[in-house]
């Protein structure tokens, strides 16, 4: 009996690479159709492997949305990276995601001259098309699979939902036969711990999008459970300067009044339950150095 016939169910993982901004987490929240990755207009937002579900007939397709690749400097930075390549490599399928409104950037020939190395099937997703002309697609298309042979070229559009219905079944077909690993209605193994120190930074980057520089993190201390059924959960969101800290508190304590209103608004849903949300804001300068904050994120510390 050969693993066709083995098993009827697929499952495999497929890793989601892009550069910064080029649409992953909408891509992957289309996909699953559940809000598991944090969407923001923000450069690099994505900081840890949130892992979305999607089953498509009998197929379990796992997403590893993995952090932006892009020219690491500081040593955050490359861990972000080592620990992206890394999904890569272990994944049965690659998806470059490319901004077709960007075209062929420094960002994505770096990318292209590493996935060349990778062994998995590779699929070349063109994103954003309702920003661009046709006939710029398919040029932009061409030059790509002149670069490296992709198996298969898709254009959709994250945002709106065009063709990634069409792509959803195509990964599903490459998924190896075997059981499915996470029940059928688990849409992400996130912790709800991450998930919800995600959400509360989408809250902080939604009101102080230019005031604040993205070295910025939260982190969930405590999540318990009463005895009521109703949760408290405490926050602490780290800033790297004094000056940063009266920026999240606001005037009056305004500001960190509306994150912790939009966030435990959202973490409720999320849990399902009643959430009691208390937020601590602290001053940690080296935290973008610590190790300690490289392996809660699920990251790798860098060597070099
Ligand atoms: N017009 C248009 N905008 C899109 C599309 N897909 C994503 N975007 C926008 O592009 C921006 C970046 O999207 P994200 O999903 O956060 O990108 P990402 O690749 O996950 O970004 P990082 O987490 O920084 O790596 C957001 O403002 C999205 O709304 C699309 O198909 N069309």
């Amino acid at each position: 009996m050969n693993a066709e016939t083995e098993f009827e169910t697929r499952c495999g993982f497929v890793a989601l690479i892009g550069a910064p901004n080029a649409g992953k987490s909408t891509l992957i929240n289309q996909l699953v159709g559940a809000k598991v990755s944090i969407v923001s207009r923000k450069v690099q937002t994505t900081r840890s492997l949130v892992r979305g579900i999607a089953i498509e007939g009998k197929a379990q397709i796992i997403f590893v949305d993995t952090p932006g690749i892009f020219a690491p400097k500081r040593r955050l930075d490359r861990a972000m990276v080592s620990s992206a390549w890394g999904g890569a490599g272990d994944a049965d399928a690659v998806a470059l995601l490319v901004d077709a409104r960007k075209g062929v950037d420094e960002e994505v020939e770096a990318i292209l001259a590493r996935l060349g190395q990778v062994g998995a099937a590779k699929i070349l997703v063109l994103n954003k098309i309702d920003t661009v002309e046709p006939p710029r697609l398919l040029e932009l298309a061409a030059k790509l699979n002149a670069e490296l042979p992709f198996a298969e070229t898709f254009m959709i559009s994250a945002l709106r939902g065009h063709g990634v219905l069409k792509l959803k079944q195509q990964l599903a077909a490459l998924m190896p036969p075997g059981p499915w690993l996470y029940p059928e209605d688990q849409i992400s193994d996130a912790p709800l711990r991450s998930l919800a120190a995600e959400i509360t930074r989408e809250k902080i980057f939604e009101r102080l999008h230019d005031e604040l520089p993205y070295q910025s993190t939260v982190e969930t201390e405590l999540w318990k459970d009463m005895p009521d059924g109703s949760a408290r959960v405490e926050q602490t969101i780290y800033v790297m300067r004094e000056g940063h800290k009266k920026i999240v508190i606001g005037e009056g304590g305004r500001t960190i009044k509306a994150i912790g209103t939009a966030a435990r608004k959202e973490i409720m849903a999320a849990a399902e339950q009643t959430v009691h949300l208390f937020l601590f804001v602290k001053v940690r300068e080296n935290w973008p150095d610590d190790p300690e904050r490289y392996r809660e994120m699920g990251l790798e510390f860098p060597k070099n």
